[in-house]
Protein backbone atom coordinates (compact mmCIF):
# COMPACT_ATOMS: atom_id res chain seq x y z
CA UNK A 1 0.00 0.00 0.00
CA UNK A 2 1.04 3.34 -0.69
CA UNK A 3 0.42 6.01 1.40
CA UNK A 4 0.05 9.85 1.73
CA UNK A 5 0.22 11.94 4.64
CA UNK A 6 -0.67 15.47 5.59
CA UNK A 7 1.93 18.45 6.14
CA UNK A 8 1.46 18.35 10.06
CA UNK A 9 2.06 14.38 10.31
CA UNK A 10 4.98 15.21 8.11
CA UNK A 11 6.40 18.16 10.25
CA UNK A 12 5.66 16.22 12.96
CA UNK A 13 7.53 13.06 12.08
CA UNK A 14 10.26 15.37 10.65
CA UNK A 15 10.82 17.18 14.53
CA UNK A 16 11.49 13.82 15.87
CA UNK A 17 13.52 12.62 13.29
CA UNK A 18 15.65 16.01 13.99
CA UNK A 19 16.02 15.55 17.44
CA UNK A 20 17.93 12.05 16.88
CA UNK A 21 20.02 13.96 14.41
CA UNK A 22 22.79 16.21 13.66
CA UNK A 23 21.80 19.48 12.39
CA UNK A 24 21.59 19.63 8.86
CA UNK A 25 22.00 15.71 8.26
CA UNK A 26 18.16 15.71 6.69
CA UNK A 27 18.75 18.15 4.14
CA UNK A 28 22.15 16.51 3.01
CA UNK A 29 20.61 13.13 2.87
CA UNK A 30 17.36 15.06 0.63
CA UNK A 31 19.99 16.57 -1.44
CA UNK A 32 22.02 13.68 -2.46
CA UNK A 33 18.92 12.15 -3.37
CA UNK A 34 17.59 15.25 -5.25
CA UNK A 35 20.63 15.35 -7.09
CA UNK A 36 21.36 11.87 -8.18
CA UNK A 37 17.77 11.97 -9.35
CA UNK A 38 19.06 15.33 -11.68
CA UNK A 39 21.78 13.38 -12.43
CA UNK A 40 19.92 9.79 -13.78
CA UNK A 41 17.68 12.56 -15.35
CA UNK A 42 20.62 14.53 -17.09
CA UNK A 43 22.74 11.45 -18.14
CA UNK A 44 25.93 13.35 -18.07
CA UNK A 45 26.02 15.88 -15.71
CA UNK A 46 29.87 17.39 -17.00
CA UNK A 47 29.22 20.13 -18.75
CA UNK A 48 25.20 20.74 -18.33
CA UNK A 49 23.62 24.20 -17.60
CA UNK A 50 21.11 23.80 -14.89
CA UNK A 51 19.45 26.71 -13.08
CA UNK A 52 17.72 26.56 -9.35
CA UNK A 53 15.12 28.71 -8.74
CA UNK A 54 15.62 29.04 -5.13
CA UNK A 55 13.04 30.45 -2.39
CA UNK A 56 13.35 31.15 1.20
CA UNK A 57 12.82 28.66 3.15
CA UNK A 58 14.34 24.70 3.07
CA UNK A 59 12.82 23.52 -0.11
CA UNK A 60 15.48 26.34 -1.61
CA UNK A 61 17.98 25.38 0.82
CA UNK A 62 17.54 21.63 -0.98
CA UNK A 63 18.15 23.04 -4.54
CA UNK A 64 21.06 24.84 -3.43
CA UNK A 65 22.91 21.73 -1.81
CA UNK A 66 22.00 19.39 -4.42
CA UNK A 67 23.06 22.32 -7.07
CA UNK A 68 26.36 22.34 -5.66
CA UNK A 69 26.55 18.62 -6.03
CA UNK A 70 25.81 19.04 -9.28
CA UNK A 71 28.03 22.10 -9.91
CA UNK A 72 30.92 19.22 -8.37
CA UNK A 73 30.41 17.25 -11.01
CA UNK A 74 31.11 19.90 -13.66
CA UNK A 75 27.56 21.17 -14.31
CA UNK A 76 27.66 25.08 -14.72
CA UNK A 77 24.78 25.97 -11.81
CA UNK A 78 22.86 29.49 -11.97
CA UNK A 79 20.71 30.14 -8.76
CA UNK A 80 18.35 32.46 -8.88
CA UNK A 81 17.38 33.88 -5.96
CA UNK A 82 13.75 34.90 -4.90
CA UNK A 83 14.59 36.70 -1.86
CA UNK A 84 18.14 37.30 -2.22
CA UNK A 85 19.08 38.62 1.67
CA UNK A 86 17.30 35.27 2.81
CA UNK A 87 18.11 32.27 1.31
CA UNK A 88 19.69 29.45 2.55
CA UNK A 89 22.73 30.72 4.49
CA UNK A 90 24.70 27.66 4.24
CA UNK A 91 23.02 25.89 1.35
CA UNK A 92 24.16 29.01 -1.00
CA UNK A 93 27.60 29.01 0.84
CA UNK A 94 28.15 25.31 -0.44
CA UNK A 95 26.86 26.42 -4.03
CA UNK A 96 29.47 29.43 -4.37
CA UNK A 97 32.18 27.48 -2.85
CA UNK A 98 31.55 24.71 -5.79
CA UNK A 99 31.52 27.36 -8.42
CA UNK A 100 28.05 27.73 -9.02
CA UNK A 101 26.64 31.54 -9.60
CA UNK A 102 24.04 33.85 -8.71
CA UNK A 103 21.14 35.82 -10.54
CA UNK A 104 18.02 37.80 -9.77
CA UNK A 105 14.97 37.02 -10.80
CA UNK A 106 14.68 40.08 -13.42
CA UNK A 107 18.07 38.81 -14.37
CA UNK A 108 17.47 35.27 -14.75
CA UNK A 109 16.04 34.56 -18.47
CA UNK A 110 19.15 34.32 -20.13
CA UNK A 111 20.12 31.08 -17.68
CA UNK A 112 16.11 30.04 -18.17
CA UNK A 113 16.49 29.77 -21.82
CA UNK A 114 20.09 28.15 -21.77
CA UNK A 115 18.97 25.37 -19.53
CA UNK A 116 19.28 22.21 -19.69
CA UNK A 117 17.54 21.18 -16.28
CA UNK A 118 15.58 23.84 -13.94
CA UNK A 119 15.19 22.63 -10.47
CA UNK A 120 12.14 23.97 -8.38
CA UNK A 121 12.96 24.81 -5.14
CA UNK A 122 10.89 27.84 -4.46
CA UNK A 123 8.14 26.45 -2.17
CA UNK A 124 8.10 22.85 -1.20
CA UNK A 125 5.61 21.98 2.52
CA UNK A 126 5.72 25.43 3.67
CA UNK A 127 4.06 27.05 0.61
CA UNK A 128 0.68 29.14 1.45
CA UNK A 129 -1.67 29.94 -0.56
CA UNK A 130 -1.24 30.97 -4.31
CA UNK A 131 2.63 31.89 -5.68
CA UNK A 132 3.62 35.31 -4.87
CA UNK A 133 3.78 37.61 -7.78
CA UNK A 134 7.31 37.54 -8.29
CA UNK A 135 7.32 33.75 -7.93
CA UNK A 136 4.46 33.05 -10.24
CA UNK A 137 6.55 35.63 -13.06
CA UNK A 138 9.16 32.79 -12.92
CA UNK A 139 7.41 29.96 -13.42
CA UNK A 140 5.54 31.28 -16.49
CA UNK A 141 9.10 31.89 -17.58
CA UNK A 142 9.99 28.34 -16.71
CA UNK A 143 6.98 26.95 -18.96
CA UNK A 144 8.15 28.62 -21.98
CA UNK A 145 11.85 27.01 -22.21
CA UNK A 146 12.62 23.23 -23.20
CA UNK A 147 14.79 22.35 -20.51
CA UNK A 148 13.70 19.28 -18.52
CA UNK A 149 11.97 20.55 -15.02
CA UNK A 150 12.28 18.50 -11.27
CA UNK A 151 10.45 20.16 -8.50
CA UNK A 152 11.77 19.94 -5.13
CA UNK A 153 9.76 17.99 -2.66
CA UNK A 154 6.23 19.32 -4.83
CA UNK A 155 5.65 21.48 -7.24
CA UNK A 156 5.61 25.01 -6.68
CA UNK A 157 2.65 26.72 -6.21
CA UNK A 158 0.27 23.55 -5.35
CA UNK A 159 -1.56 22.47 -2.29
CA UNK A 160 0.35 19.90 -0.63
CA UNK A 161 -2.61 18.37 1.48
CA UNK A 162 -5.75 18.90 -1.02
CA UNK A 163 -3.87 17.96 -4.85
CA UNK A 164 -5.83 21.52 -5.66
CA UNK A 165 -3.82 24.14 -8.47
CA UNK A 166 -4.90 27.57 -7.41
CA UNK A 167 -2.79 29.45 -9.65
CA UNK A 168 0.42 29.54 -11.58
CA UNK A 169 2.09 26.51 -10.49
CA UNK A 170 5.56 24.76 -11.76
CA UNK A 171 4.87 21.78 -14.53
CA UNK A 172 7.58 19.00 -13.69
CA UNK A 173 8.92 16.10 -15.67
CA UNK A 174 9.90 14.95 -12.60
CA UNK A 175 9.12 14.94 -8.78
CA UNK A 176 11.76 14.18 -6.26
CA UNK A 177 9.93 13.76 -2.47
CA UNK A 178 11.70 13.55 0.70
CA UNK A 179 10.22 11.20 3.56
CA UNK A 180 6.40 10.55 2.77
CA UNK A 181 4.25 11.29 -0.39
CA UNK A 182 1.86 14.16 0.22
CA UNK A 183 -1.49 14.08 -1.20
CA UNK A 184 -0.64 16.10 -3.88
CA UNK A 185 1.24 13.59 -5.43
CA UNK A 186 -1.36 11.37 -5.71
CA UNK A 187 -4.67 13.58 -6.85
CA UNK A 188 -5.53 15.21 -9.52
CA UNK A 189 -5.16 18.25 -10.57
CA UNK A 190 -1.68 18.73 -8.67
CA UNK A 191 -0.25 14.59 -9.23
CA UNK A 192 -0.47 15.91 -13.19
CA UNK A 193 2.02 18.82 -12.32
CA UNK A 194 4.30 16.78 -10.45
CA UNK A 195 5.07 14.32 -14.08
CA UNK A 196 6.80 11.21 -12.83
CA UNK A 197 7.65 10.73 -8.96
CA UNK A 198 10.76 9.92 -7.46
CA UNK A 199 10.33 9.03 -3.44
CA UNK A 200 13.59 9.74 -1.57
CA UNK A 201 13.97 7.94 1.94
CA UNK A 202 15.29 10.00 4.81
CA UNK A 203 14.23 7.72 7.41
CA UNK A 204 10.94 9.14 8.20
CA UNK A 205 8.85 8.07 10.25
CA UNK A 206 5.30 9.21 9.62
CA UNK A 207 2.51 6.76 12.37
CA UNK A 208 1.18 4.10 10.06
CA UNK A 209 -2.22 4.85 11.31
CA UNK A 210 -1.76 8.58 10.34
CA UNK A 211 -2.08 8.45 6.66
CA UNK A 212 -4.60 10.62 4.89
CA UNK A 213 -4.88 8.47 1.26
CA UNK A 214 -3.78 4.86 0.28
CA UNK A 215 -3.33 3.35 -3.05
CA UNK A 216 -3.61 0.26 -3.39
CA UNK A 217 -0.98 -1.69 -4.97
CA UNK A 218 -0.91 -4.84 -7.19
CA UNK A 219 0.00 -7.41 -3.73
CA UNK A 220 -3.31 -5.16 -1.82
CA UNK A 221 -5.25 -6.37 -4.82
CA UNK A 222 -4.51 -10.03 -5.27
CA UNK A 223 -5.24 -10.10 -1.13
CA UNK A 224 -8.28 -8.61 -1.67
CA UNK A 225 -9.54 -10.71 -4.68
CA UNK A 226 -12.51 -13.21 -3.66
CA UNK A 227 -11.01 -16.24 -5.11
CA UNK A 228 -13.13 -19.40 -4.68
CA UNK A 229 -12.46 -22.36 -2.41
CA UNK A 230 -13.23 -26.04 -2.63
CA UNK A 231 -15.96 -25.58 -1.15
CA UNK A 232 -17.38 -22.86 -3.45
CA UNK A 233 -20.59 -22.75 -5.27
CA UNK A 234 -22.25 -19.86 -6.92
CA UNK A 235 -24.32 -18.93 -3.83
CA UNK A 236 -21.58 -18.86 -1.28
CA UNK A 237 -19.65 -16.52 -4.08
CA UNK A 238 -22.80 -14.25 -4.21
CA UNK A 239 -25.09 -13.41 -6.34
CA UNK A 240 -24.78 -10.07 -8.03
CA UNK A 241 -28.43 -8.13 -8.94
CA UNK A 242 -27.88 -5.35 -12.11
CA UNK A 243 -31.19 -3.13 -12.43
CA UNK A 244 -30.10 -1.32 -15.32
CA UNK A 245 -30.57 -0.31 -18.98
CA UNK A 246 -33.78 0.72 -20.30
CA UNK A 247 -35.59 0.80 -24.03
CA UNK A 248 -33.42 3.84 -25.18
CA UNK A 249 -30.04 2.37 -23.26
CA UNK A 250 -30.01 -1.20 -23.26
CA UNK A 251 -26.44 -0.77 -23.80
CA UNK A 252 -25.78 0.21 -20.45
CA UNK A 253 -27.38 -2.98 -19.14
CA UNK A 254 -25.38 -5.67 -21.18
CA UNK A 255 -22.08 -3.76 -19.82
CA UNK A 256 -22.89 -3.22 -16.25
CA UNK A 257 -23.22 -7.35 -16.59
CA UNK A 258 -20.26 -7.78 -18.28
CA UNK A 259 -18.37 -5.93 -15.04
CA UNK A 260 -20.83 -7.84 -13.28
CA UNK A 261 -19.51 -11.46 -14.89
CA UNK A 262 -16.09 -10.45 -14.51
CA UNK A 263 -16.20 -8.95 -10.65
CA UNK A 264 -15.99 -13.03 -8.78
CA UNK A 265 -19.80 -13.47 -7.32
CA UNK A 266 -20.98 -16.83 -8.34
CA UNK A 267 -24.11 -15.48 -10.47
CA UNK A 268 -25.71 -12.35 -12.33
CA UNK A 269 -29.41 -11.45 -11.95
CA UNK A 270 -30.49 -9.04 -14.53
CA UNK A 271 -33.95 -7.03 -13.83
CA UNK A 272 -35.18 -4.60 -16.14
CA UNK A 273 -36.56 -3.86 -19.56
CA UNK A 274 -32.83 -5.02 -21.23
CA UNK A 275 -33.39 -8.84 -20.61
CA UNK A 276 -33.18 -9.78 -24.69
CA UNK A 277 -30.08 -7.61 -25.53
CA UNK A 278 -27.88 -9.16 -22.01
CA UNK A 279 -28.98 -12.83 -23.07
CA UNK A 280 -27.88 -12.34 -26.65
CA UNK A 281 -24.68 -11.23 -25.17
CA UNK A 282 -24.40 -13.24 -21.89
CA UNK A 283 -26.88 -16.53 -21.90
CA UNK A 284 -25.60 -17.33 -18.26
CA UNK A 285 -27.22 -14.18 -16.76
CA UNK A 286 -29.94 -14.94 -14.60
CA UNK A 287 -32.65 -12.68 -16.56
CA UNK A 288 -36.23 -11.81 -14.32
CA UNK A 289 -38.91 -10.03 -15.78
CA UNK A 290 -39.88 -8.46 -12.58
CA UNK A 291 -38.74 -5.55 -10.42
CA UNK A 292 -35.50 -6.07 -7.95
CA UNK A 293 -37.91 -6.56 -5.40
CA UNK A 294 -39.51 -10.05 -6.27
CA UNK A 295 -36.65 -10.86 -8.55
CA UNK A 296 -35.05 -13.59 -6.11
CA UNK A 297 -32.27 -13.45 -3.80
CA UNK A 298 -28.80 -11.08 -4.16
CA UNK A 299 -26.16 -10.65 -1.91
CA UNK A 300 -25.61 -6.93 -3.45
CA UNK A 301 -27.61 -4.75 -5.91
CA UNK A 302 -26.23 -2.29 -8.70
CA UNK A 303 -28.85 0.14 -10.02
CA UNK A 304 -28.81 3.19 -12.16
CA UNK A 305 -26.45 2.82 -15.45
CA UNK A 306 -28.83 4.03 -18.38
CA UNK A 307 -31.85 3.19 -16.42
CA UNK A 308 -33.66 6.67 -17.16
CA UNK A 309 -36.28 7.69 -14.99
CA UNK A 310 -37.01 3.75 -13.47
CA UNK A 311 -37.49 5.34 -9.76
CA UNK A 312 -39.51 2.37 -7.99
CA UNK A 313 -36.26 0.17 -9.07
CA UNK A 314 -34.10 2.49 -7.25
CA UNK A 315 -36.46 2.78 -4.57
CA UNK A 316 -37.08 -0.97 -3.77
CA UNK A 317 -33.37 -1.23 -4.55
CA UNK A 318 -32.20 0.71 -1.47
CA UNK A 319 -34.89 -0.95 0.65
CA UNK A 320 -33.33 -4.01 0.50
CA UNK A 321 -30.99 -4.79 3.55
CA UNK A 322 -27.98 -5.76 0.86
CA UNK A 323 -24.80 -3.64 0.10
CA UNK A 324 -26.26 -1.48 -2.91
CA UNK A 325 -24.32 0.20 -5.56
CA UNK A 326 -25.82 3.27 -7.02
CA UNK A 327 -24.62 4.78 -10.37
CA UNK A 328 -25.82 7.41 -12.91
CA UNK A 329 -29.75 7.64 -12.91
CA UNK A 330 -29.40 5.64 -9.88
CA UNK A 331 -27.78 8.90 -7.82
CA UNK A 332 -30.17 11.41 -8.99
CA UNK A 333 -33.04 9.21 -8.44
CA UNK A 334 -32.01 8.16 -5.04
CA UNK A 335 -33.97 9.82 -2.07
CA UNK A 336 -31.04 10.96 0.13
CA UNK A 337 -32.99 10.16 3.48
CA UNK A 338 -33.25 6.62 2.38
CA UNK A 339 -29.91 6.31 1.80
CA UNK A 340 -28.62 7.80 5.19
CA UNK A 341 -31.08 5.46 6.65
CA UNK A 342 -29.71 2.23 5.47
CA UNK A 343 -28.13 -0.18 7.82
CA UNK A 344 -26.09 -2.05 4.64
CA UNK A 345 -23.62 -0.67 2.92
CA UNK A 346 -23.72 1.46 -0.05
CA UNK A 347 -21.71 2.65 -2.92
CA UNK A 348 -22.03 5.72 -4.87
CA UNK A 349 -20.40 6.02 -7.88
CA UNK A 350 -20.42 9.55 -9.43
CA UNK A 351 -18.26 11.35 -12.36
CA UNK A 352 -17.93 14.84 -11.27
CA UNK A 353 -20.54 16.32 -13.29
CA UNK A 354 -23.08 13.71 -10.71
CA UNK A 355 -21.54 14.62 -7.92
CA UNK A 356 -21.72 18.25 -8.83
CA UNK A 357 -25.24 18.09 -9.28
CA UNK A 358 -25.62 16.04 -5.96
CA UNK A 359 -23.63 18.58 -3.95
CA UNK A 360 -25.21 22.17 -5.69
CA UNK A 361 -22.29 23.32 -7.09
CA UNK A 362 -20.54 23.28 -10.65
CA UNK A 363 -18.59 20.68 -11.95
CA UNK A 364 -15.10 22.72 -12.43
CA UNK A 365 -15.12 22.92 -8.19
CA UNK A 366 -15.70 19.21 -7.85
CA UNK A 367 -12.73 19.17 -10.39
CA UNK A 368 -10.65 21.14 -9.03
CA UNK A 369 -11.27 19.87 -4.66
CA UNK A 370 -11.89 16.54 -6.06
CA UNK A 371 -11.10 15.15 -2.00
CA UNK A 372 -12.73 17.52 -0.29
CA UNK A 373 -15.40 17.18 -2.33
CA UNK A 374 -16.05 13.10 -2.30
CA UNK A 375 -15.95 13.81 1.61
CA UNK A 376 -18.25 16.00 1.40
CA UNK A 377 -20.71 13.67 -0.60
CA UNK A 378 -19.78 10.61 1.80
CA UNK A 379 -20.84 12.53 4.39
CA UNK A 380 -24.17 13.61 3.12
CA UNK A 381 -25.32 10.68 1.87
CA UNK A 382 -23.78 8.99 4.91
CA UNK A 383 -22.39 6.23 1.99
CA UNK A 384 -19.06 5.26 0.68
CA UNK A 385 -18.12 7.54 -2.67
CA UNK A 386 -16.27 6.28 -5.87
CA UNK A 387 -15.67 9.62 -7.19
CA UNK A 388 -14.46 8.85 -10.88
CA UNK A 389 -11.92 10.63 -13.12
CA UNK A 390 -8.27 10.55 -13.71
CA UNK A 391 -7.60 10.07 -10.50
CA UNK A 392 -10.42 8.05 -9.09
CA UNK A 393 -10.90 8.52 -5.27
CA UNK A 394 -13.25 6.10 -2.50
CA UNK A 395 -13.99 7.74 0.98
CA UNK A 396 -16.32 6.55 3.29
CA UNK A 397 -18.34 8.51 5.20
CA UNK A 398 -17.02 8.22 8.48
CA UNK A 399 -13.63 9.42 7.58
CA UNK A 400 -10.16 7.54 7.72
CA UNK A 401 -7.76 7.04 4.47
CA UNK A 402 -9.27 8.08 1.52
CA UNK A 403 -8.27 5.71 -1.75
CA UNK A 404 -6.70 6.79 -4.73
CA UNK A 405 -6.22 4.49 -7.74
CA UNK A 406 -3.50 4.68 -9.08
CA UNK A 407 -4.06 2.54 -12.27
CA UNK A 408 -6.46 4.73 -14.96
CA UNK A 409 -5.62 5.59 -18.04
CA UNK A 410 -7.32 8.89 -19.78
CA UNK A 411 -8.47 5.67 -22.51
CA UNK A 412 -11.14 4.83 -19.97
CA UNK A 413 -13.17 7.86 -21.09
CA UNK A 414 -15.17 5.79 -23.42
CA UNK A 415 -18.99 5.96 -23.05
CA UNK A 416 -19.87 2.62 -21.15
CA UNK A 417 -16.86 2.16 -19.40
CA UNK A 418 -18.49 3.53 -15.91
CA UNK A 419 -21.00 1.18 -16.61
CA UNK A 420 -18.39 -1.69 -16.62
CA UNK A 421 -17.01 -0.61 -13.18
CA UNK A 422 -20.53 -0.74 -11.59
CA UNK A 423 -21.29 -4.23 -12.75
CA UNK A 424 -17.40 -5.04 -11.35
CA UNK A 425 -18.15 -3.16 -8.14
CA UNK A 426 -21.12 -5.02 -7.70
CA UNK A 427 -19.92 -7.73 -8.17
CA UNK A 428 -17.04 -7.63 -5.81
CA UNK A 429 -19.49 -6.61 -3.06
CA UNK A 430 -21.56 -9.30 -3.67
CA UNK A 431 -18.56 -11.73 -2.69
CA UNK A 432 -18.43 -10.17 0.49
CA UNK A 433 -16.15 -6.92 -0.27
CA UNK A 434 -16.87 -3.76 1.85
CA UNK A 435 -17.44 -1.03 0.32
CA UNK A 436 -14.18 0.69 0.38
CA UNK A 437 -12.20 -2.36 -0.66
CA UNK A 438 -15.23 -3.13 -3.48
CA UNK A 439 -14.79 0.03 -4.71
CA UNK A 440 -11.07 0.57 -4.79
CA UNK A 441 -10.23 -2.66 -6.25
CA UNK A 442 -13.12 -2.50 -9.19
CA UNK A 443 -11.75 0.88 -10.11
CA UNK A 444 -7.96 -0.64 -9.65
CA UNK A 445 -9.26 -3.30 -11.67
CA UNK A 446 -10.89 -0.99 -14.34
CA UNK A 447 -7.77 1.05 -14.78
CA UNK A 448 -5.47 -1.42 -15.52
CA UNK A 449 -8.08 -3.41 -17.79
CA UNK A 450 -8.10 -0.31 -19.92
CA UNK A 451 -4.57 0.49 -19.98
CA UNK A 452 -4.15 -3.56 -21.16
CA UNK A 453 -6.92 -3.44 -23.74
CA UNK A 454 -5.92 0.16 -24.96
CA UNK A 455 -2.17 -0.43 -25.17
CA UNK A 456 -1.85 3.34 -27.09
CA UNK A 457 -5.18 2.74 -29.19
CA UNK A 458 -8.78 3.62 -28.65
CA UNK A 459 -10.78 1.42 -26.74
CA UNK A 460 -14.33 0.27 -26.72
CA UNK A 461 -16.30 -0.41 -23.19
CA UNK A 462 -16.56 -3.69 -24.27
CA UNK A 463 -13.18 -4.04 -24.71
CA UNK A 464 -12.91 -2.94 -20.81
CA UNK A 465 -14.45 -5.54 -19.80
CA UNK A 466 -13.20 -8.42 -21.76
CA UNK A 467 -9.58 -7.44 -20.76
CA UNK A 468 -10.21 -8.23 -17.01
CA UNK A 469 -9.84 -11.81 -16.58
CA UNK A 470 -6.31 -11.21 -17.96
CA UNK A 471 -5.57 -8.12 -15.53
CA UNK A 472 -7.29 -11.02 -12.52
CA UNK A 473 -4.25 -13.33 -13.71
CA UNK A 474 -1.90 -10.88 -13.60
CA UNK A 475 -2.52 -9.05 -10.58
CA UNK A 476 -2.42 -12.68 -9.10
CA UNK A 477 0.69 -13.45 -10.37
N1 LIG B 1 9.96 17.30 5.93
C1 LIG B 1 11.23 16.91 6.03
O1 LIG B 1 11.52 16.02 6.78
C2 LIG B 1 12.29 17.56 5.22
C3 LIG B 1 12.03 18.71 4.49
N2 LIG B 1 12.95 19.28 3.70
C4 LIG B 1 12.59 20.38 2.85
O2 LIG B 1 12.05 21.44 3.57
C5 LIG B 1 10.90 21.94 2.88
C6 LIG B 1 10.06 22.73 3.79
O3 LIG B 1 10.84 23.84 4.12
P1 LIG B 1 10.22 25.13 4.86
O4 LIG B 1 9.48 24.67 6.02
O5 LIG B 1 11.32 26.05 5.10
O6 LIG B 1 9.18 25.66 3.84
P2 LIG B 1 9.30 25.92 2.24
O7 LIG B 1 8.55 24.84 1.54
O8 LIG B 1 10.69 26.15 1.81
O9 LIG B 1 8.44 27.23 2.07
C7 LIG B 1 8.63 28.32 2.94
C8 LIG B 1 9.16 29.49 2.19
O10 LIG B 1 8.33 29.77 1.10
C9 LIG B 1 7.84 31.10 1.16
N3 LIG B 1 6.47 31.07 0.73
C10 LIG B 1 5.39 30.55 1.40
N4 LIG B 1 4.29 30.63 0.65
C11 LIG B 1 4.66 31.20 -0.51
C12 LIG B 1 3.94 31.57 -1.67
N5 LIG B 1 2.63 31.33 -1.79
N6 LIG B 1 4.62 32.12 -2.70
C13 LIG B 1 5.94 32.35 -2.58
N7 LIG B 1 6.66 32.04 -1.49
C14 LIG B 1 6.03 31.47 -0.46
C15 LIG B 1 8.02 31.53 2.59
O11 LIG B 1 8.30 32.90 2.57
P3 LIG B 1 7.92 33.85 3.81
O12 LIG B 1 6.48 33.60 4.09
O13 LIG B 1 8.84 33.44 4.90
O14 LIG B 1 8.19 35.22 3.27
C16 LIG B 1 9.18 30.68 3.06
O15 LIG B 1 10.39 31.32 2.82
C17 LIG B 1 10.31 20.68 2.31
O16 LIG B 1 9.36 20.90 1.32
C18 LIG B 1 11.55 19.97 1.82
O17 LIG B 1 11.93 20.48 0.53
C19 LIG B 1 14.28 18.65 3.52
O18 LIG B 1 15.24 19.63 3.52
C20 LIG B 1 14.68 17.66 4.58
C21 LIG B 1 13.63 16.92 5.24
N1 LIG C 1 -9.08 11.33 -17.77
C1 LIG C 1 -9.32 10.14 -17.25
N2 LIG C 1 -8.30 9.38 -16.75
C2 LIG C 1 -8.56 8.16 -16.24
N3 LIG C 1 -9.80 7.61 -16.16
C3 LIG C 1 -10.82 8.32 -16.62
C4 LIG C 1 -10.65 9.61 -17.17
N4 LIG C 1 -11.86 10.08 -17.53
C5 LIG C 1 -12.75 9.12 -17.21
N5 LIG C 1 -12.12 8.06 -16.66
C6 LIG C 1 -12.76 6.82 -16.18
O1 LIG C 1 -13.63 6.35 -17.19
C7 LIG C 1 -14.85 5.87 -16.64
C8 LIG C 1 -15.98 6.72 -17.21
O2 LIG C 1 -17.14 6.52 -16.50
P1 LIG C 1 -18.44 7.44 -16.72
O3 LIG C 1 -18.06 8.87 -16.66
O4 LIG C 1 -19.48 6.94 -15.81
O5 LIG C 1 -18.80 7.12 -18.23
P2 LIG C 1 -20.09 6.39 -18.81
O6 LIG C 1 -21.27 6.98 -18.11
O7 LIG C 1 -20.09 6.71 -20.28
O8 LIG C 1 -19.94 4.94 -18.56
C9 LIG C 1 -14.67 5.99 -15.13
O9 LIG C 1 -14.17 4.78 -14.62
C10 LIG C 1 -13.62 7.08 -14.98
O10 LIG C 1 -12.88 6.97 -13.79
K1 LIG D 1 9.26 22.96 -5.03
Amino acid sequence: MRTAYSVETVRSAERALMALLPEGALMQRAAAGLAAACADLLGRVYGRRVVLLVGSGDNGGDALYAGARLARRGAGVTAVLLAPGRAHAEGLAALLRAGGRTVTPGDAGPAIRRADLVLDGIVGIGGKGGLREDAAALVERVAATRAAVVAVDLPSGVEADTGEVRGAAVRADLTVTFGAHKPALLVDPAREYAGSVRFVGIGLEPPADGAVLEALQHGDVAALLPVPGAESDKYRRGVVGVAAGSARYPGAAVLAVAGALRGGAGAVRYVGPAGPAVLARFPETLVSDRGPREAGRVQAWVVGPGAGDDAAAVTEVLAADVPVLLDADGLRLADRDAVRARTAPTLMTPHAGEAAALLGVAREEVEAARLAHARELAARYRATVLLKGSTTLVADPDGGPVRVNPTGTPWLATAGSGDVLSGLAGSLLAAGLTARDAGSVAAYLHGLAGRFASDGAPVGAHDVADALPEVWRDVRG
